[in-house]
């Protein structure tokens, strides 16, 4: 049997039947909309410490493309903000589009952008990411929106190793990356309570969405879509469109940290 993925057969309309939580009351991502948000004056700015040590690699892994942390230490982590504790990095990876017209999971009052950067923490109350990754609070993600502007040179550090991951399971050592180097100046942001967004879809994460996208070229968005879905030796599948569309709120409020 295939196991999930983006395409009509086996795509976030399918996911329901191997994942029953696909319907659940706190599923991720959402259209977030600005005027519909509650400013919470008790929300801390966000407090993110990244290690560039702690970069391992970079891993294609049929999904999308995912830089690894080594997270034995509380060398990257997430703090205040709507959290309590301490949540340490794991890895990032992205969401994007096969046109620059979409890509992003999370929309802004309908806008969808051409993709988007999570960099997913999980809480050290528990011993593990995958003991954290089914608790209602195991995990943080930290969502950055892209949009088309000015190219981003430190994301050129990633695409360039683009072509020695090209097909589902390859990976290759990637050192020294400083993830800091992704987030927008301005760390104003809306949070919420969701999920995963892809299978297990797990309802474990506090989300929290940066209202400021950072810039990426259009050239720099093809770059995204040379990767393959696919396996080496399998017919070639372009990766793009590993997007989950937005979910129904079910009561849930947003909250944002700005007026
Ligand atoms: N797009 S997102 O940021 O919401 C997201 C983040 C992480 C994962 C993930 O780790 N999946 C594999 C996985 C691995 C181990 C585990 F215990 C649970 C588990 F979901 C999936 C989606």
């Amino acid at each position: 049997t295939m196991s999930w993925g983006y395409k009509p057969n086996n795509g976030p309309q399918k996911w329901v039947e191997n994942f029953p939580i696909a319907d659940g009351v706190r599923q991720s991502p959402i259209d977030i909309v600005p005027g519909q948000a509650s400013y919470d004056a008790g929300l801390k700015p966000l407090t993110l410490k990244y290690d560039p040590s702690t970069c391992l690699d970079i891993l294609n892994n049929g999904h999308s493309v995912q830089v690894t942390f080594a997270d034995d230490t509380d060398s990257s982590s997430l703090t205040d903000g709507p959290i309590s504790g301490l949540y340490r990095l794991k890895q990032f990876h992205f969401h994007w589009g096969a046109s620059d017209s979409k890509g992003s999971e999370h929309t802004v009052a309908g806008t969808k952008y051409p993709a988007e950067l999570h960099l997913v923490h999980w809480n050290t109350k528990y011993t593990s990411f995958s003991e954290a990754a089914s608790k209602p609070d195991g995990l943080a993600v930290v969502g950055v929106f892209l949009k088309i502007g000015g190219e981003n040179p430190n994301l050129q550090k990633l695409l360039d190793a683009f072509d020695t991951i090209k097909s589902k399971g390859k990976q290759t050592s990637f050192e020294n990356f400083d993830p800091s180097t992704l987030l927008p100046g301005c760390l104003d942001y809306w949070t919420y309570d969701g999920s995963l967004t892809t299978p297990p879809l797990y309802e474990s994460v506090t989300w929290i969405v940066c209202k400021e996208p950072i810039s990426t070229s259009s050239a720099q968005m093809a770059k995204f879509r040379t990767l393959l879905f696919s396996a080496d030796g399998a017919a070639q599948d372009c990766m793009v469109d590993n997007y989950r569309p937005p979910q129904p709120l079910k009561g849930r409020t947003v909250r944002a940290s700005f007026k």
